[in-house]
């Protein structure tokens, strides 16, 4: 039988939630349950738009078990008319834990550690932030929605190579099987779980992730061969603000003295 030239394309749309009260707080935020601004709404409704504009129709979709990711799918979903579709709400696409991080403002612990250390655990492959106890009440342990995981697998503190490490056994066993079903799939988690998972997709080495941010609710389109072989990757969103949006969060860890 001769063999199609047409080789089947597969996409997969991840989209970072919209602005949550502690990024615009510039907090530390991690496994925080914070909830979506007004801004962050309108930021998430008009993903949905541009989704829609674009054509994208989705099957299913996934997220984390944070609210910030479910109420921006929510409102991508009102927008693009699929509430019908399967969800899928996941621990592993969570945002990467920030230990003892999460709470302190960004600005003030650059102000007080030195940028540099702030960087370093911000953006590092390798260096996870200060640990929480288990006494914590920031302590996974402590929330209802955890209670069904082992102890050892509920993080203290996360590097971004830890986060890797989470979430791609979630990718490979629960996300690729409907992609290569040939489901549009669409993924709405954190800046850095996507960043995780970009860095798996585009092999980027652990020097050049460090450069690499994700803005708020802009859509991100993967498009992979038949074997799930990343072929490329664009933003719903002109190079201009693109760049604008990416620097916005490269620069949160700025000290304000
Ligand atoms: O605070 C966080 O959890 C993340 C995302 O908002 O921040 P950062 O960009 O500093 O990794």
């Amino acid at each position: 039988m001769k063999k199609s030239l047409a080789t089947k394309i597969h996409r997969v749309v991840f989209v970072r939630h919209g602005e949550s009260t502690w990024n615009k707080e510039n907090r530390f935020t991690g496994w925080t349950d914070v909830q979506l601004t007004p801004n962050g709404i309108e930021e998430a409704k008009f993903a949905g738009q541009l989704l829609k504009q674009n054509g994208f129709q989705f099957d299913v979709a996934f997220t984390s078990v944070l609210t910030r990711a479910i109420m921006t799918y929510n409102n991508i979903a009102t927008e693009l008319g699929c509430h019908y579709i399967p969800v899928h709400k996941h621990w592993r696409l969570n945002e990467r834990h920030y230990g003892a991080l999460q709470g302190l403002n960004k600005a003030e612990t650059a102000a007080k550690h030195g940028e540099e250390q702030v960087t370093l655990w911000r953006r590092s492959y390798d260096i996870p932030p200060p640990e929480l106890t288990l006494e914590d009440e920031r302590h996974p342990q402590h929330d209802p929605r955890y209670q069904g995981l082992p102890l050892d697998v509920l993080p203290k503190t996360e590097s971004l190579k830890i986060t890797v490490d989470r979430v791609l056994p979630y990718w490979y066993d629960s996300i690729c099987p409907q992609v290569l079903q040939g489901k549009n799939v669409i993924v709405v988690a954190h800046g850095n779980s996507l960043r995780a998972i970009v860095k798996h997709l585009s092999q980027m080495s652990d020097k050049d992730i460090i450069k690499y941010n994700i803005p708020t609710a802009c859509p991100l389109v993967y498009e992979f061969d038949e074997t799930l072989k990343p072929i490329k990757n664009y933003y719903l969103l002109n190079e201009k603000e693109l760049k604008e949006r990416m620097e916005a969060v490269a620069n949160q860890a700025k000290a304000k003295l």
